[in-house]
């Protein structure tokens, strides 16, 4: 170590050791909230000492001192750090399995306003990851049920509550009312408008996203150089080729640990934007991935801002919301819209499939039930006697299905033969491809899947 360093370490060490001693101070001060309390004689601080402090009451009151201690005993934080954290205000859009860890540790580190927009209600299944919310809140809206829980951690911030999507009509005005935005969403759609919002009102945007064993997080719209979102992904990639937590999975840990990092990368904004911060370096143009499979963590360096950019760029064509992708909040396409595209010949309700299982007992000798859902789902619940044959390998190997048939001494050609997957969808496509063999005669899809045979038939089949 150089001698400015050691210098450096001890100026360190002496201010820690007078911060620690004026919070000593002011625990023994029976954790009085008035300001004006002068420091009882008894303490074995000089007093004079106390009065070299008024600057530090001017940006924290005492009660702040005593509750962020361990953050003012950080030289990275110190006092100015802690007030721009107590003085910042942060949108955090969406409250689920991201949101959740993020607003948690951003009200325990005391940012002064938060601001919850979600429009969705909590369910059983969010609760495996989105740990704000509990089991008694079921149904509630998420806003409501996070703002419990971030009032509850710590009673003197101000939350400011949302209970509506994050759109186009309103989605410029939310942003301009805070500091700091974290984009705690789940979908393309939403990713373009926060990220185009902030663009326009200026804002810093700390982004991350979670899906199976894999996270991603970055901050935009800071610093030179930095891109937006846009400037990455000019065009919203197919709606086929996105997954959602809801069909592919999350390990939930996953958005905790990265909904966490956003928390972070907000707190270190606003420690910076208080004076404070020193010696910390936001993640902007570089991108953090998180690969949960073998605990490793990754950063990319990302591209200079783009000059074409739609909305950074240096002509911008975007100066107000819109939609890329279908909108969060809008109704999924119905299974009837889906399955209207087949024959009717080629069509059957869950009713008709459970009163040929009535009349003519589980599938196997007299007709097949093929479940084309990936086995993992498969596994989860299935109906008894129903076969599995992934959408993937119907459609790459055909003749399966055939040996199938043929192994109960059916003939292809009129053998009738169901399909089913969990909400209508894939089914739709391996009904398609089977209709297109010519070796099979008497093929129809089971329209909507388990969510309707649950809904209808039988409600003790488990909803995942
Ligand atoms: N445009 C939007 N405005 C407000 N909230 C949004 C918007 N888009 C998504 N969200 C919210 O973001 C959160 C994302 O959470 P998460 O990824 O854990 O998914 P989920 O929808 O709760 O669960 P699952 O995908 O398992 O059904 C959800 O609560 C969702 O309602
Ligand atoms: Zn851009």
């Amino acid at each position: 170590m150089n001698k400015q360093d050691e210098d450096r370490l001890r100026q360190l060490e002496e201010e820690n050791r007078k911060l620690k001693d004026y919070i000593r101070l002011l625990e023994n001060k029976n954790n009085t909230l008035d300001n004006t309390v002068q420091p009882k004689e008894s303490t074995n601080v000089d007093p004079s000492k106390f009065y070299a402090y008024q600057e530090v009451d001017k940006l924290l009151t005492n009660q702040q001192i005593s509750r962020f201690s361990r953050h003012l005993l950080l030289p990275e934080i110190g006092v100015k750090g802690q007030a721009g954290i107590c003085n910042g205000s942060v949108l955090v859009v969406g409250a689920g399995g991201l949101g959740a860890p993020c607003l948690l540790y951003l009200a325990a580190a005391g940012v002064g306003r938060i601001g919850i927009v979600d429009f969705d209600r909590v369910d059983i299944s969010n609760l495996q990851r989105q740990v704000i919310h509990t089991e008694d809140r079921r149904d509630q809206p998420k806003v409501t049920s996070a703002a419990i829980s971030v009032k509850n951690l710590n009673s003197s911030i101000q939350v400011d509550t949302y209970d509506e999507p994050f759109e186009t009509h309103n989605g410029l005005d939310l942003v301009s009312k805070y500091d700091i935005i974290v984009d705690a969403s789940d979908n393309v759609s939403t990713r373009y408008m926060v990220n185009d919002a902030c663009i326009i009102a200026k804002k810093p945007l700390v982004s991350a996203s979670a899906v199976r064993f894999d996270g991603q997080l970055t901050v935009y719209n800071y610093g030179p150089d930095c891109p937006c979102y846009r400037c990455l992904f000019p065009e919203a990639p197919p709606a086929e080729t996105v997954t959602n937590c809801a069909d592919g999975g999350v390990c939930g840990v996953v958005p905790g640990i990265m909904g966490c990092l956003q928390a972070l990368q907000v707190l270190e904004l606003l420690m910076i934007k208080g004076g404070g911060g020193d010696g910390l370096n936001v993640l902007s143009r570089r991108m953090v991935l998180f690969q949960a499979r073998d605990t490793t963590f990754r950063t990319v360096q990302l591209r200079k801002r783009s000059p074409t950019c739609a909305v950074c760029g240096d002509h911008p064509s975007i100066t107000q919301l819109s939609h890329m992708g279908a909108p969060a909040c809008a109704a999924p396409r119905s299974f009837e819209a889906i399955s209207s595209v087949l024959n009717a010949d080629n069509r059957a309700s869950v009713m008709q499939l459970k009163d040929v299982m009535d009349s003519q007992g589980e599938p196997g000798g007299k007709y097949l039930l093929l479940d084309v859902r990936e086995p993992v789902q498969f596994d989860i619940a299935s109906i008894p006697g129903a076969v599995n044959v992934p959408l993937k390998d119907i459609k790459s190997k055909p003749q399966q299905v055939e040996e199938l048939i043929n192994n109960v001494g059916g003939d292809p050609s009129n053998f009738p033969v169901y399909v089913m997957c969990r909400r209508g969808v894939a089914s739709v496509s391996a009904t398609k491809a089977l209709v297109t063999q010519k070796s099979f005669g008497n093929v129809k899809n089971v329209d909507g899947g388990i969510d309707e045979w649950i809904r209808l038939v039988d409600q003790r089949f488990p909803s995942y």
